[in-house]
């Protein structure tokens, strides 16, 4: 099968599958196209499928080559996609039949196209592919790109007189998404992110190839930044990591807090039940500079993991984003709507056939969505939508998400040397987040193991900043609990996707695992405090300017120093399950790099 025909059976089934494009185009089985090409080749003729209807319309170039079978109206589209948009032209030889057929008549339709421009007003085809993007991006163009700086590899700074040197400081959001030009903004609450306008090609990036940046929405940054793992938390749990956005986040922050004299490097410990997800996590976690930290459980349900396991001895901070309905996630690889040339159209602009199955396909499920509203599509970690058909439908499938979500986050209670850990996910409902926290709160374990919500003022700065915050009336009227949530909304002009992440602490860890953290002597040999730093009176660590935390002995803060990149090597080779699973997975996979979604 040809690369357009290969295309063509995706666009005919777009409209009644489910899947986002890329995973249907890069998870087809048997293709034989390069998934790159039939990817953009898909993509961008359906972008472009309003203006390449008009010119295929009036060129009457269905009716003219009706007996070229077997040129369908996808096909056409494709084609005369290629010839007149690719730099390459049809990519198929001179001598086949589709490509004969459409080079025919490259004259009318190239005047078609200049035509079609001018009626758009576009003095160049570049302004037409401007309104063309323009268009295709829904609502993905009131949001700016956000851009986390790895700070494994780089610095904000070196980011902006390097990557982002043409980029005009902006002084709100807002600036970003209505200002024309390429402008940036640095965000007040969550360290080294930037927003930028939208329109960067960062697969040509080579701060984005080389891990240096990493695209991850505003809110997405949250959780990682609200456990603040510090090097006294020992060991973190990401439980479900792929693709790897706050794996590598939570390796940054262990980076940048990581005191100078400490001997023993953190590790992290990422598990992800989808293999092939996994391999993805595997490939995000080497580029973002931090396999040396981190220990992927391929394939591994953390449900599965023992809490009492050796291993997880020193889990101190544990990271739970489980899978979540997804409606807050912002225009996710959502395809254009297509538009189908119509095979009897009389050349004057009239379409006198009826519309193709595919058009009235597409017109009847953007009706049933405006019908059913858009709350009711579900998109799962796949980027597969569900669309439920009512609100008990709807009820049903948040109650067993949420059921799920509650069990993971017992779970990671049990853990013993456990002291804080942050619950999140990128779904609006209530259903799936204060209601979850509500019970796990209310739930027979965490009142054993003296779990408790991580209040508002004990919040790490930008989030105790951050002005939105949970829905009371979800928390059962306990405004302690809601004003510990933090919450976005996509559309409210924060340029972030619909999100939410509460914490949860205890004071001291279990008491039967000879816990240092927990009853720590002193070098005096008095029991006052736990370690080696000063304490306030609610027993939080003192901490500088800058967070380091101040020495009992010397009453100074310790000092920074680069971190010993070798460390990680000497833990390897322990024989742990997930090293040997690690192993296994050396092929790679077949997803491209840059698809890694900002959620
Ligand atoms: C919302 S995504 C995580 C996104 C990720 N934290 C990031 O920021 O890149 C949820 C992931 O959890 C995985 N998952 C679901 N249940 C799991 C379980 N019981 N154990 C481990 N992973 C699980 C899913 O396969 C999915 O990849």
């Amino acid at each position: 099968m040809s690369l357009y025909h290969e295309a063509a059976e995706i666009l005919s089934s777009s409209s009644n599958s489910s899947g986002s494009l890329k995973s249907r185009v890069f998870g087809k089985k048997n293709g034989k196209a390069p998934p790159g090409q039939l990817y953009a080749l898909v993509l961008e003729s359906a972008k472009w499928s309003l203006v390449l209807k008009e010119v295929i319309e009036k060129t009457e170039l269905l009716k003219l080559e009706r007996k070229s079978e077997p040129l369908t109206p996808t096909l056409a589209l494709l084609l005369v996609h290629d010839l007149l948009l690719a730099k390459k032209g049809i990519a198929l030889p001179q001598s086949h039949g589709l490509r004969a057929c459409i080079e025919r008549h490259k004259g009318r339709l190239s005047s078609e196209l200049t035509l079609a421009r001018l009626r758009r007003k576009a003095p160049t085809i570049d302004a037409l592919r401007e309104q063309v993007e323009r268009a295709a991006a829904g609502e993905e163009a009131n949001y700016p790109r956000w851009v986390r700086v790895n700070a494994l590899k780089s610095s904000v700074e070196e980011q902006l007189e390097t990557t982002f040197s043409k980029h005009t400081r902006a002084e709100s959001i807002q600036d970003i998404v209505t200002k024309s030009g390429r402008h940036i903004y640095i965000d007040p609450h969550v360290p080294n992110l930037l927003a930028i306008s939208a329109g960067m090609e960062f697969a040509k990036v080579e701060a984005y190839t080389s891990g240096k940046i990493i695209l991850q929405d505003k809110a997405s940054c949250f959780p990682a930044y609200l456990l603040d793992p510090r090097s006294e938390d020992g060991d973190v749990i990401d439980a479900c990591s792929a693709p790897g956005n706050k794996t590598t986040h939570l390796a940054a922050i262990i980076h940048q807090h990581r005191p100078g004299f400490e001997d023993a490097p953190q590790t992290i410990y990422a598990f992800e039940k989808d293999s092939r997800r996994a391999q993805t996590l595997e490939k995000m976690v080497k580029i973002a500079g931090s396999k040396d930290v981190t220990r992927i459980g391929f394939g591994q349900d953390f449900l599965q993991v023992d809490p009492m396991a050796e291993n997880y001895k020193d889990v101190g901070a544990l990271l739970l984003d489980p899978s979540c309905s997804g409606s807050g996630i912002v225009g996710r690889d959502s395809m254009p709507e297509l538009h189908l040339p119509d095979p009897l159209a009389d050349g004057r602009g009239g379409g006198k056939g009826k519309p193709s199955a595919a058009n009235a396909n597409k017109k009847k499920r953007s009706h049933d969505e405006i019908e059913q509203g858009a709350q009711n599509v579900l998109v799962d970690d796949d980027g597969n939508e569900t669309v439920v058909k009512s609100e008990k439908d709807l009820e049903a499938r948040l109650e067993a998400l949420s059921a799920f979500q509650l069990t993971l986050l017992q779970h990671a209670f049990r853990f013993p040397r456990a002291k804080k850990i942050t619950y999140s996910t990128c779904s609006i409902h209530s259903q799936e987040n204060e209601r979850v926290v509500i019970r796990a709160l209310a739930s027979d374990i965490a009142k054993a193991k003296g779990w408790r919500i991580l209040r508002r003022e004990d919040q790490v700065s930008g989030m105790r900043d951050w002005p939105v915050r949970g829905v009371v009336e979800a928390a059962e009227g306990d405004e302690i609990v809601a004003d510990a949530c933090i919450r976005s909304y996509k559309g409210d002009g924060r340029g972030v996707m619909g999100f939410f992440v509460a914490g949860f602490v205890r004071d001291s860890t279990d008491g039967n695992d000879n816990d240092a953290l927990e009853v720590s002597v002193d070098a005096d040999g008095d029991n006052e405090g736990e370690g080696p730093y000063l304490r306030d009176d609610d027993g939080r660590i003192l901490r500088d300017v800058v967070g380091m935390p101040v020495l009992k002995s010397t009453g100074v803060a310790v000092s920074l120093r680069g971190v010993d990149e070798g460390k990680g090597d000497e833990e390897e080779g322990e024989g742990e399950e997930e090293e040997d699973a690690s192993s296994d997975s050396g092929s790679g996979s077949e997803d491209e790099w840059g698809g890694i979604s900002d959620a």
